[in-house]
């Protein structure tokens, strides 16, 4: 069953109805849904779909051709060349001009590492015969260096020439809740968060078991299909992924400055700001600043695990390895019910942040735009202590302050989370000043007193 993707659907069926030659980019982290993008796009549609595989030029060209002739032939060919890929795209440009063709060459960057000649053909085919037919190109990799940096990057031949780019996403609340119908969204939101968003993961669990089972039968036992998989997501990508397993680690465990991870990792900071870069590179770590200095140099930087699956990976199983390789599974589980609540925090945060997003235009909510909204770190001037805010935002005149607290826990927020709130407001010199509350139960009596005086939205988990 596929769900979800609708924005990109309706982009790549409506550059489709164009009848004039498209071009798109589709490329995102392994197992992210490219391939079941695409089928669901092509599925009506007149198609030919090529996949490139690690293998020599002459094996790619084979059955690249193959696919080629067994569309033209309507019949299912074997160990059939045109003898060169130029044949191939000539081919191609001759069967688009007769009708509106869809080409996918998906897993594109092994296409273009066994045969480096392809991309500039490609750019030729695209500058010269393709722009007068009826192609549809579709360009697919996971591999995100080579796509951004061969593909869409300035240096590389196909620059300029691509008429969409599509870098997909894990999915959002909603496309888990589309593809768990039945299930409790607490519990799909939790889902979501443990595999990152990832359709495959996602698929690897069952609605007929709880969170606890489905964690335990997917992560906790040696042969589980998420027990290893972030290592070798890792293998795939990176030549050595030793350091890169103890930089995540040391995050997962609480570090957060480059000197932190360093002395956590034990190891010099310029390889683990070597790390943290290409970790970045790879969105499995991301790096933050608070929201005021933005696009500033700031000393506050800190990194977070981006990637839900590795967050959860490096903090429960990686972290308690033995005990599982000895089977004691119950024992991890126990450990993880005990914190998962402080664990979904962050997610909790990141939701409600994408909630006011989404909700930009709704005055009810947000009188006026914001231009920047995110978490918030610094010290309290008057006490001299480090505080945190789970969201900050502003207008961009700096007018209007927008400032909110989030809580994932099993108890109604108290009238004293808002007062401390609107205290820390004040630290801001903002004029007007608009307040939210985030929470997984509700908000006690008083607290819903004091929010209706000072103008508090009061937003539920439910609702979001
Ligand atoms: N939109 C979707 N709706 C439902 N299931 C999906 C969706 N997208 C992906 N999946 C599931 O996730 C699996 C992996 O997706 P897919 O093979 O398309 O990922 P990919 O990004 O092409 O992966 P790779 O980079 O490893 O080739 C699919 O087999 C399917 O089960």
């Amino acid at each position: 069953m596929f769900v979800g993707r609708k924005k990109e659907l309706a982009k790549l069926n409506q550059m489709y109805q164009t009848n004039q030659f498209q071009f798109a980019v589709v490329y995102g982290r392994r197992r992210i849904g490219k391939t079941a993008l695409i089928q669901e796009f092509t599925k009506d549609k007149d198609a030919i779909y090529f996949v490139g595989l690690e293998e020599n030029a002459h094996d790619n060209l084979v059955r690249f051709s193959t696919a080629i002739a067994n569309y033209e032939h309507q019949e299912l060919m074997s160990d059939f060349s045109y003898g060169s890929f130029e044949n191939c795209f000539k081919e191609i440009g001759r069967l688009a001009k007769k009708q509106r063709i869809v080409l996918v060459i998906d897993e594109y960057p092994y296409l273009a590492q066994s045969a480096p000649v392809v991309s500039s053909m490609l750019q030729s085919y695209i500058d010269h015969e393709f722009k007068e037919t009826n192609l549809f190109l579709i360009l697919c990799g996971s591999s995100m260096s080579f796509m951004e940096n061969q593909v869409l990057a300035y240096k590389s031949p196909l620059y300029g020439r691509r008429t969409a780019q599509f870098k997909l996403q894990p999915f959002s609340l909603k496309e888990a809740q589309a593809y768990f119908p039945k299930m409790d969204k607490e519990e799909v939101f939790e889902l979501n968060t443990i595999t990152g968003g990832i359709p495959l993961y996602l698929s690897y669990m069952s609605a007929q078991k709880d969170l606890w089972q489905n964690i335990s039968d997917s992560f906790l036992e040696v042969n589980a299909p998420l027990f290893q998989e972030t290592d070798s997501l890792l293998k795939q990508e990176l030549r050595d992924p030793k350091n890169y397993n103890s930089v995540i680690n040391a995050i997962a465990d609480g570090a957060s400055r480059v000197n932190d991870i360093a002395m956590k990792a034990h190891l010099a900071t310029p390889a683990v700001t070597t790390c943290l870069n290409n970790l970045i590179d790879l969105g499995i770590v991301a790096k933050k600043v608070p929201v005021t200095e933005e696009n500033k140099h700031s000393r506050k930087t800190i990194y977070v695990i981006a990637d839900g699956l590795f967050r959860f990976w490096h903090t429960y199983v990686s972290k308690y390895m033995n005990a599982i390789m000895r089977g004691a599974t119950d024992s991890v589980l126990a450990i993880i019910k005990n914190d998962f609540t402080r664990f979904m925090g962050p997610e909790f945060e990141k939701l409600s942040q994408d909630y006011l997003w989404e909700h930009i235009a709704d005055q009810e909510l947000v009188p006026q735009p914001f231009i920047q909204l995110n978490n918030w770190w610094g010290t309290d001037s008057r006490t001299r202590t480090r505080i945190e805010l789970d969201i900050v935002g502003f207008t961009a005149n700096e007018y209007m302050g927008y400032f909110g607290e989030c809580k994932w826990k099993n108890e109604p927020i108290s009238k004293g989370i808002l007062e401390k709130l609107i205290d820390l407001s004040s630290l801001f010199s903002y004029p007007q000043k608009q307040y939210f509350l985030f929470s997984k139960c509700g908000f006690t009596p008083a607290c819903q007193e004091l929010a209706s005086k000072v103008g508090c939205k009061l937003i539920t988990f439910e609702e979001m």
